[in-house]
């Protein structure tokens, strides 16, 4: 390709670059941006609210959680689960996906879940085998993937080394999570280059927390590198009692607003969203943490 200073892409729009750069039409095709990144069609987002957002509450044991609530036919109803007699819990309160959450840090491993990551493999196997007798599906996490509170930096070798255990024992889809909201582009980029190489980019999801404002551009760079799933929490709820310091997950009302913004398809109906963090934020008399949702009522 020939070279275009990098100030004209700056300067001038689609339609004037493609007229004075006639030859950079097949470059910049219509399903590209003006940085030549390919985003997806369609992203799914996977609701974590009820779930990490509430985790941080005085709250009901999920088994009371599961049997009070209305089911809707279309909608999965994931249990966290770390170990067998958890699953058994869960299934018994009526559970059809569960989720198994193993770490990438050996210490935030042992305070979260009270095991090594070996050991936690063992047990996540006996959950998963049992599962797959029953046609449940499982859901993998891979905590502290861009840092942990306690170890600090953690090479996307070793993340790379959990998500592939937890694919290969059947997990259909790995959850990579920024815990304590620690990641930037930049960390990110690196990670999932890691993780890629050891797990299908299609069976990649991201998990991050906005502690330090980084989580929308995180998950921009998942998106670039061809992750099609999203968790989010409604009203940015959560943070993780095992992880102080970390803020709520991102919500889920800001990364509507940025991928329908993109032309993005989510199938989900922001407006109403938006409704359920005010109707969740007054159930726990507390603010809303999602910006598009405070720049909603500011305008009502
Ligand atoms: C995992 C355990 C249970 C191990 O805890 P343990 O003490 O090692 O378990 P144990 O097998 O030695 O058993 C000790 C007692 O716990 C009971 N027990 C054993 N298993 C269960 C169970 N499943 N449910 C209820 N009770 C259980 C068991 O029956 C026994 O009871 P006792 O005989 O003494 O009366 C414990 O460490 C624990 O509960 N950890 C909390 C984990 C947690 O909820 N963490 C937060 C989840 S969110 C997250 O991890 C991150 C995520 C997903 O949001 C993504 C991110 O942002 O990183």
């Amino acid at each position: 390709m020939g070279n275009v200073p990098t100030t004209v892409k700056h300067c001038l729009s689609y339609e004037q670059l493609i007229e004075d750069y006639p030859w950079l039409r097949h470059w910049l095709q219509e399903e590209k941006n003006i940085t030549g990144h390919e985003y997806p069609e369609f992203v799914k987002i996977v609701e974590v609210g009820p779930r990490d957002g509430l985790q941080n509450e005085k709250m009901a044991d999920h088994t009371d959680v599961l049997r009070g609530i209305q089911r809707a036919p279309h909608v999965r109803y994931p249990v966290l689960t770390p170990n067998l007699q958890g699953f058994q819990d869960a299934v018994a309160a009526g559970a059809t996906e569960v989720a198994v959450f193993g770490s990438a840090s050996e210490t935030f491993s042992k305070k979260n879940i009270n095991c090594s990551i070996d050991e936690s493999m063992l047990r996540f196997e006996e959950v998963i085998n049992t599962a797959k007798e029953r046609q449940i599906p499982v859901r993998g996490y891979v905590s502290c993937a861009l840092g942990c509170p306690h170890e600090g930096d953690i090479k996307p070798s070793t993340v790379a080394k959990v998500a592939k255990r937890l694919y290969e024992m059947g997990c259909y889809e790995i959850s990579l999570a920024d815990t304590i909201g620690v990641g930037t582009p930049g960390s990110m980029l690196k990670m999932l280059q890691g993780v890629k190489k050891e797990v299908p980019i299609n069976a990649l999801a991201v998990h991050c927390h906005d502690t330090y404002g980084q989580a929308l551009p995180n998950i921009l760079t998942a998106l670039q590198m061809g992750v099609c799933v999203v968790d989010s929490a409604v009203a940015g709820l959560g943070g993780c009692p095992y992880a102080q310091g970390s803020s709520g997950n991102v919500s889920t009302e800001d990364v509507l607003y940025m991928l329908h913004g993109m032309g993005i398809e989510t199938g989900v109906n922001l407006p109403k969203v938006i409704e359920a963090g005010y109707f969740i934020c007054n159930a726990l008399c507390r603010n809303t943490n999602s910006k598009v949702a405070q720049a909603k009522s500011r305008t009502l």
